[in-house]
């Protein structure tokens, strides 16, 4: 498949009279990383829900890989390839890391099996095995998700989200709450999978959006102001008006 694997054409949605997403068209290409800022309020949250399926758009179109998704359920974008990371964790924290993770790749089993005993789930347990491997969580394997630090359920939050072998990847803030060390290290993993995965991302840390992200969209109240490569957006004075709050 060539073109993006996710896009908006002219998206909207309005909440009152408020425009929330006011006719934005972005797209996010293949393995690279795609990011979304914007002042509080800018309707990035909004954006994403667009995209997710969470929120029905008033207007516009979207495409996930080509096919049209626009009013798609949360399920049905999912089941186009499409994976969503909270700013609240959807980890289940009364499970264990593998189970999270096994839970997460039993959509790679074909439906057949869905009601074999779990052992036989050789797909779902060998992602799970990889993930583990993958994210340096094999040592943490039958802890509970809820006893983690922080940093660690991030990244096994992470590791859910791709256990399903997604096509994109929206990750809404992952560094927040995070401590400088664990902020890097998050980095760092996000860049690793944009190897795998196309990522489309909301950050407030500006430093770490120009160093991580291939593409910048900004938003300002609810519209698209700028797009490009990280240093042009920085250097553009209408952002730097709206965003960075100087002239
Ligand atoms: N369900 C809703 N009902 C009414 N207004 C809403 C709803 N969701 C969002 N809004 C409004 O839409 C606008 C965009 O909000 P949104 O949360 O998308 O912004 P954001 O850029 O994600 O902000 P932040 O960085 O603070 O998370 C805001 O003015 C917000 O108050």
């Amino acid at each position: 498949m060539t073109g993006p694997v996710l896009e908006t054409r002219e998206l909207g949605i309005a909440f009152g009279g408020l425009k929330a997403v006011d006719k934005v068209s972005v797209s996010a290409e293949r393995n690279r990383i795609t990011t979304v800022i914007g002042p509080n309020g800018a309707g990035k949250s909004t954006l994403f829900n667009l995209i997710s399926g969470a929120l029905k758009p008033k207007s516009g179109q979207l495409l996930i890989d080509g096919v049209d998704m626009t009013g798609a359920s949360p399920s049905r974008t999912k089941a186009a390839g499409l994976s969503r990371s909270f700013q609240i964790t959807n980890l289940f924290f009364e499970l264990t890391v593998a189970e999270n993770l096994r839970m997460a790749a039993q959509v790679l089993e074909p439906k057949a099996r869905a009601f074999l005993p779990l052992a036989r789930s050789t797909r779902a347990l060998a992602k799970t095995d990889e993930m583990l491997e993958r994210f340096q969580l094999g040592h943490k394997r039958d802890e509970l998700a809820g006893n983690l630090s922080h940093g660690d359920q991030r990244r096994l939050e992470i590791a859910v989200c791709l256990a399903s072998e997604p096509k994109i990847l929206l990750l809404d803030e992952p560094t927040q709450g995070m401590s400088h060390a664990d902020t890097a290290d998050t980095a760092k993993l996000v860049r690793e999978l944009s190897r795998d995965v196309s990522v489309l991302l909301i950050e407030h840390d500006i430093g770490l959006v120009m160093d991580l992200s291939d593409h910048v969209v900004v938003m300002h109240q609810g519209r698209k102001l700028a797009e490009g490569p990280p240093a042009m957006v920085r250097a553009d004075p209408a952002v730097q008006a709206a965003y960075f709050g100087h002239h």
